[in-house]
């Protein structure tokens, strides 16, 4: 990782300690309005017919609730919640402990289910349809398959990453929902709201400016926000004040957009070295010793959606908002495209 400073970047940390902040119903979960009506929707529907609720899917970027989600859907419906992960499940058996373990309507979490070893995958299949499992039992000539039936139950997965999710098992989710980057108002609710819980009450503008600079993530709101805080205990009288929530974020290399050094390396690496661009990502992937993947899922997204590069089928380039950003002239070539 280029500038790891861990704060900033959206991937969850083992240190975070949200559980206090984690919204815990689906009325305390702030943003994705329409993820959120349609849910409700669909739980209550499930909760009335006395079934098990459709399969759903959470996609998209790192923080913003695909998880947490997950969990009040159990709750609301509930349900017992039981977690896994695509790449914890190893074997097709691993996964099958855990199904015939579930009880009638409960929910399965699989996170990073496009890391699914094909085998397992398989054996989801008939699972997900008619809630039956497929087992081989013992090996060559003696093998033969058991048929089990599974209690019917909700599988909810995560990805970050829907293109590698294979058609077949994303056919196989009744409910698929994409969750979008918050907006500076949700998110000042969500960090007011979290200040207080932690006892560090902020003002109109000091929460506005933490929401501005969180990336439209609220997991890094959180993270930013506890930073905050400990310059308000430390330094302050325990308030959150604008220019104490400037003067931090300052000080933790977080702009007044909200990038951090990964980001602007990014950027300048473009404006420098290729002149704006055209360049291709894997071209910037060697340059800044950092994954493709990492690029796509992490830094990229947030740029995107900020106006700050176009993905062109050439490779990335600067926007004018990032000339103007990193306080750099915008070369003749480039200011005629952009007229
Ligand atoms: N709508 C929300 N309101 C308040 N806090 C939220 C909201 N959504 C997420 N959070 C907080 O943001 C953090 C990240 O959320 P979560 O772990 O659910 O993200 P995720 O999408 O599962 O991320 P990943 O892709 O890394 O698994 C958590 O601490 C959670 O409490
Ligand atoms: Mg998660």
């Amino acid at each position: 990782m280029i500038d790891a400073d861990p704060n900033l970047r959206p991937e969850p940390l083992p240190e975070d300690n949200d559980r206090a902040l984690r919204p815990q119903g689906l009325s305390e979960f702030i943003g994705q309005a329409e993820a959120r009506a349609n849910l409700r929707v669909f739980i209550q529907s499930a909760r009335q017919r006395g079934e098990a609720m459709d399969h759903t899917l959470f996609h998209g970027p790192p923080g913003l609730g695909k998880t947490t989600l997950a969990q009040i859907m159990a709750r609301e419906l509930g349900v017992s919640f039981r977690m896994t992960s695509g790449p914890v499940l190893a074997k097709a058996g691993d996964l099958a402990a855990i199904l015939t373990n579930l009880e009638a309507r409960d929910v399965l979490f699989i996170d990073e289910i496009h890391r699914l070893n094909p085998a397992v995958e398989e054996v989801l299949y008939p699972a997900m349809e008619d809630f039956e499992l497929d087992l081989v039992i013992g090996e060559g000539p003696a093998a033969r398959t058991v048929r089990i039936e599974l209690q019917p139950f909700t599988l909810v997965g995560a990805t970050t990453r829907m293109g590698l999710l294979t058609t077949p098992l994303r056919d196989r989710f009744g409910i698929p929902t994409r969750l979008q980057f918050y907006t500076v108002d949700e998110l000042h609710e969500i960090v007011t709201r979290n200040a207080r819980k932690l006892g560090a009450p902020a003002d109109d503008a000091g929460a506005r400016e933490i929401a501005r600079r969180s990336r439209g993530t609220p997991r890094i709101a959180g993270r930013l926000l506890r930073r905050v805080v400990d310059f308000a205990v430390v330094e302050g009288d325990g308030h959150i004040t604008r220019e104490l929530a400037d003067s931090s974020l300052t000080r933790l290399g977080v702009d007044n957009l909200g990038l951090d050094g990964a980001d602007r390396r990014y950027l300048k690496l473009i404006a420098e070295n290729y002149a704006g661009g055209p360049v291709g990502i894997e071209t910037l992937s060697a340059a800044l010793s950092e994954s493709r993947d990492s690029l796509e899922e992490v830094i990229e997204p947030y740029l995107l959606q900020q106006g700050l590069i176009q993905r062109t089928p050439r490779g990335r380039m600067l926007a004018q908002k990032a000339w103007t950003h990193l306080g750099l002239p915008i070369p003749k070539r480039q200011s005629d495209l952009f007229g």
